[in-house]
């Protein structure tokens, strides 16, 4: 039986918490599930190793990752550090350079949670946004002049390739087509932006032309956003730039009832290169070290991250334990209406995959 070996990087903030919960739940996973084995070693990459070395992760940081088959990981970002240095330094680095162009962001009403949403209207939320995740507005192009003069200038180009965008593209309908519905729904703002988008909607049209089997129907970015609130269910594969699905995919979560369930893939689906799991939330400064950050986002990536390393068996298993949670109700975050720490979710869903009876919030909290 091979091991799965997963570098841990928990990063900043609310990201070792909910990764150190992860962690806890798929060893308890492994412990009991058939065949699986799982490797865990630990890189304290982030902003504290920033203050001491002054960078966010060592020069030889990739190439120390490159060897293993996933990478489980946190957020990055601190209230000291300015954003575009720690989240270039660190996550943006890693999806980059190992060309994780496929960003994945399911959202599913999971049951016993409440939508924002009318309750009808919540019930039909079943979603897969795909973000295309290498170029368009984070290609990292632009810069800075003429610094402090009145003429000073700052510019992010947004870059859009036909190859970059043809592969997400058969990516995301060749997801579109796995999934019951077969509908996929394209996000544009061409009528704004009208070359680098003009080149997404030609290109994607082309691709989907090879998808005779797909409906496929295409919306402005803005209407999309009262799409999501006020049809839910008529949505069900999403491909978006990688802007408009960092936004939209905030909004998905918070739709199915919190940023905190929220869960990614950033996928090289070539499987050169390590494939990256993490919760979309970020460092969330507001609750770091209050023991209180809902940890359901991490272990839904963290199927997410069996799923892909082909243990489809374990990847339904944690999925279902976090389902039972969430539908008895009893072992909620705050975010989520509940009053239960980290640990006391933590430790309901390892009862659950362990298929032992959850008896209540006094056991669970020792
Ligand atoms: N992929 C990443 O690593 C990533 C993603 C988003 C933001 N960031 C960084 O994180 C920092 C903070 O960003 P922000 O405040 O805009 O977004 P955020 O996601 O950190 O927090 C937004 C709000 O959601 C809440 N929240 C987020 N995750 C939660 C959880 N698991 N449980 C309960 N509540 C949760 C927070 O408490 C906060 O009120 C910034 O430095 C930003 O650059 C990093
Ligand atoms: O823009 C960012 O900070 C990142 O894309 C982050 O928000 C994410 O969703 O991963
Ligand atoms: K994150
Ligand atoms: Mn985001």
């Amino acid at each position: 039986m091979s091991s799965h070996r997963i570098a841990v990087i928990g990063g900043d903030g609310i990201g070792p918490e909910v990764v150190e919960a992860g962690v806890q739940v798929l060893e308890a996973l492994a412990a009991v599930e058939p065949g699986l084995a799982l490797e865990f070693r630990r890189f304290d990459w982030g902003s504290d190793y920033y203050r001491r070395n002054g960078r966010m992760m060592p020069q030889d940081g990739l190439a120390q990752l490159e060897s293993f088959d996933a990478i489980y990981f946190g957020s990055v970002g601190d209230p000291e550090l300015p954003d575009d240095i720690t989240l270039w330094g660190l996550r943006l680095a890693i999806c980059q350079r190992f060309d994780q162009y496929a960003n994945v962001r399911p959202t599913r009403l999971l049951p016993g949670l409440t939508s924002p949403l009318r309750p009808e209207l919540g019930r039909q939320i079943d979603w897969v946004i795909v973000r295309e995740n290498s170029e368009g507005e984070y290609a990292g192009v632009g810069g800075r002049a003429h610094r402090g003069l009145p003429i000073e200038v700052g510019m992010d180009v947004a870059v859009f390739t036909r190859t970059g965008v043809e592969r997400i593209a058969r990516f995301a309908c060749d997801l579109a087509l796995s999934r019951p519905r077969k509908l996929l729904t394209v996000v544009t703002k061409s009528n704004a932006q009208r070359h680098g988008m003009v080149l997404w909607d030609e290109v994607v049209r082309e691709v989907t032309r090879d998808y005779p089997g797909l409906t496929v129907d295409w919306m402005l970015v803005d209407a999309m956003t009262q799409r999501m609130v006020n049809k839910p269910g008529s949505i069900d594969t999403v491909l978006a730039t990688n802007l408009h699905a960092d936004i939209l995919s905030d909004l998905a979560a918070a739709l199915g009832g919190s940023l905190g369930i929220g869960s990614t893939a950033n996928v090289d689906p070539s499987s050169r290169r390590p494939s990256m799991f993490e919760p979309i939330h970020g460092s969330a400064f507001d609750i770091t070290g209050k023991g209180v950050a809902n940890p359901l986002g991490s272990f839904w990536t963290a199927s997410l991250m069996l799923d892909h390393l082909g243990e489809q068996a374990a990847a339904r298993r944690l999925m279902s334990a976090i389902e039972t949670v969430t539908g008895r109700g009893e072992h909620l975050s705050p975010d989520l209406g509940g009053a239960a720490h980290t640990a006391e979710v933590t430790a309901a869903v390892i009862a659950a995959l362990e298929g032992v009876n959850s008896t209540g919030p006094s056991r669970l909290a020792g």
